[in-house]
């Protein structure tokens, strides 16, 4: 993927424009693991949905393939923070749902379904309805949901933000493992310097509003099964001290953004 001198302005309240990104430029490999990190509001979900073609860029392009993105399609999956399941369908169903819309007949459609619930370890629930199933079971459906039409792109805004601690160490290394399964290109973003050096093969540090890419942090951790306990290794807190760093004077400079300026008639009242 790539994506070539972006920018993207959106109407802004009372008139005018405000800039959420401003000459983004970023070349994703294919089967590549990147991770999108950011002060808020810097643009991050806004980059993901012009990837998804959820939204178009007001200059610049997007490319997958050397084709450029106009609209959503079944080669890019996404992943949201909120399930976005819908509830009136089982798991099954649930996945199936991309399934339906390729047309894929019924009986194929079942046998993918039980693939993909085996693969992020759901053997057993494809009848449960979403109400019935956990925070992290929802989630993993909605990552099988949205691999089962097998895009080449994942695209995951914060997939696991709103679940407990080990539950989303648990989900990181299925992640992890589904990625190494499916060769997949992974595009994630999230709030969370650990997630992004434990999961990401480089990290994208975005700078404050308007979001441009700052820095591309590799991350080199060595064989994954070397250690037991990645997180503690000296190797990677260099890595999330560099990330953290880059994204700190960024953080700053986001919240002087927010500070609201004094007004020019009360700087002349004095
Ligand atoms: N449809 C829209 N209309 C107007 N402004 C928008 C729209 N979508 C996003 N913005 C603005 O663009 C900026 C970037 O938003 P975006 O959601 O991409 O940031 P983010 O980095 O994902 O934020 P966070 O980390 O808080 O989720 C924000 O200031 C937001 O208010």
């Amino acid at each position: 993927m790539t994506i070539d001198r972006v920018r993207k302005t959106f109407p802004a309240r009372g008139g005018g424009e405000f800039t959420a990104l401003d000459e983004t430029t970023f070349d994703i490999a294919a089967g590549e693991f990147v991770v999108v990190v950011g002060p808020s509001g810097c643009g991050k979900s806004t980059l993901l949905d012009l990837l998804g073609g959820l939204t178009r860029p007001t200059a610049g392009r997007v490319l997958l393939d050397g084709a450029e993105i106009t609209g959503p399609a079944l080669d890019r999956g996404i992943v949201f923070q909120q399930y976005a399941l819908f509830p009136w369908r089982t798991a099954r169903r649930n996945i199936e749902f991309g399934l339906e819309a390729k047309r894929v007949p019924r009986r194929e459609r079942a046998g993918i379904a039980d693939h993909y619930l085996e693969l992020v370890r759901l053997q057993g629930f494809g009848d449960h309805y979403p109400h019935e199933l956990s925070g992290g079971m929802k989630q993993r459906v909605a990552i099988a949901r949205s691999l089962a039409y097998d895009p080449g792109v994942l695209l995951m805004d914060e997939p696991f933000a709103a679940l407990d601690a080990q539950t989303r160490d648990s989900l990181q290394d299925e992640l992890l493992r589904i990625w190494r399964e499916t060769g997949k290109t992974i595009v994630f973003i999230t709030h969370g310097i650990d997630e992004a050096v434990y999961l990401g093969g480089r990290v994208a540090v975005l700078t404050a509003r308007p979001g441009r890419v700052k820095e591309i942090v590799d991350i080199d951790l060595g064989p994954r099964d070397a250690t037991e306990d990645l997180r503690s290794t000296p190797e990677f807190a260099a890595h999330r001290h560099r990330v953290w760093e880059l994204l700190r004077d960024e953080v700053r400079a986001a919240q002087r953004l927010d500070v609201p300026r004094p007004r020019e008639e009360a700087i002349s009242l004095g």
